[in-house]
């Protein structure tokens, strides 16, 4: 039976579609805190639970190494998310974060780590009202130990320690359909090393096309367009939160982002977020901001190369310069830091761009979730604002 699990959780369900009747908020109030389930579920005999300290190197390393044999893949099988140490502690370590929201699940006898699920507390507003949710990640079991119904008790046992902390709502992505998304995004891909990507497969030479004529059709200027055009840097968190909060008041679903979580989310780090802005030569205003992070992939199974360099879209806002040329600047910087491909949904004004800047379509979707939050009806992805990792 399909989703025998997610018809027994406050979601919304699917005969519930098209029901106008039923009001837009959360579906369950929530429990006094003294009636949550004080200890955690129960695991099958040979597992325990354990709370995965990221800040510690071994912790680290074990976390790092389950998600980079055992992670989402694509649909052929032929990359898996390579998520990099440091890309996990910042993650994971945001304001206000609970240590005991990175849950890991060993076997006993060997202390092998088998299984992960994580939450990171965030401010997420949907329509005009802000509510605390939890931010659900990087839910990862074991190739070995699938179908043995572990999933569901880890996203049970995570909600558990959410709600002790009197958070009562969730938001998660998935690459399969679930009850019930409140939107559906395609991704797309930039490609920026084209010989690369069709070598391994991410990429099809077009038809027609010889390879020097694709290497051409990607080919971008050495240097960004831009006047005023440079890295994001700490004396730039109230402005750049400025602008960012007033960018992301226009869509349905957006975080609720203070200076504290700016600071956290969108300062430039080596290797895991790189972000730009612009400063008026003249004026000294901030007027647009963009920013992508570093995923890479693990390439499975190629002679030449083991990794594939993907920056992913994450938020840009323009207020006087085209988002266009902002966004063919950051393709130019990635190219500039020898990134492979640029990833984007098609969310907030994402679509405005994609076909313009050569990105291709690719071949999955990505569903947006949220947890006991009903919304009137599913949105488009140009009323999404936010972007998980
Ligand atoms: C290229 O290597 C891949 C390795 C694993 C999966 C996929 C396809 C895929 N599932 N892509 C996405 O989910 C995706 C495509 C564009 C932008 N963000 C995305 O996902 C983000 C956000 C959700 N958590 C994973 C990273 C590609």
């Amino acid at each position: 039976k399909k989703h025998k699990f997610w018809e027994t959780q406050p979601v919304g369900q699917f005969k519930d579609l098209g029901n106008a009747s039923l009001p837009e908020g959360p579906i369950e109030d929530p429990t006094p805190l003294s009636e949550v389930k004080q200890e955690p579920y129960n695991l099958p005999s040979p597992y325990e639970w354990i709370t995965c300290d990221i800040d510690s190197e071994e912790m680290v390393n074990e976390v790092y190494n389950l998600l980079t044999n055992n992670y989402v893949e694509d649909d052929e099988n032929m990359f898996r998310f390579n998520y990099s140490k440091e890309f996990l502690r910042w993650a994971l370590n945001p304001p206000g974060y609970f240590r005991n929201w990175h849950i890991g699940v060993r076997v006993k006898s060997s202390k092998k780590l088998v299984a992960f699920i994580t939450g990171v507390p965030a401010r997420i507003r949907a329509r005009d009202h802000v509510v605390n949710m939890a931010e659900i990640n990087f839910l990862c079991v074991h190739k070995k130990l699938r179908s043995k119904r572990l999933a569901p008790v880890m996203i049970k046992e995570v909600t558990r320690r959410v709600h002790l902390e009197n958070i009562w709502q969730a938001a998660y992505t998935a690459g399969v359909v679930l009850p019930t998304p409140i939107s559906t995004c395609q991704y797309w891909h930039r490609s920026l090393n084209p010989k690369k990507l069709i070598d391994v497969g991410f990429s099809r030479l077009g038809a027609r096309m010889t390879m020097s004529r694709t290497i051409k059709l990607y080919k971008l200027p050495e240097s960004t367009v831009t006047p005023g055009f440079r890295k994001m840097e700490l004396h730039d968190v109230p402005a750049v939160t400025r602008l960012v909060r007033n960018y992301l008041s226009q869509f349905v679903v957006a975080p609720d982002l203070d200076e504290n979580d700016v600071e956290h989310w969108l300062l430039p780090k080596e290797n895991v977020v790189d972000s730009y802005l612009v400063e008026s030569p003249e004026t000294h205003e901030i007027t647009d901001f963009c920013s992508f992070y570093t995923l890479p992939s693990s390439i499975l199974g190629n002679q030449n190369y083991s990794t594939l360099k993907a920056a992913y879209s994450y938020y840009n806002v323009t207020t006087k310069t085209p988002l266009l040329q902002l966004m063919n600047d950051a393709l130019i910087v990635a190219k500039q830091k020898d990134y492979d491909v640029f990833n984007a949904l098609d969310v907030m004004e994402n679509e405005s761009f994609l076909k313009e800047l050569k990105f291709g379509p690719g071949d999955g979707k990505l569903h947006y979730y949220l947890y006991n939050y009903r919304l009137r009806q599913e949105l488009k992805p140009s009323q999404l604002g936010l972007v998980l990792l």
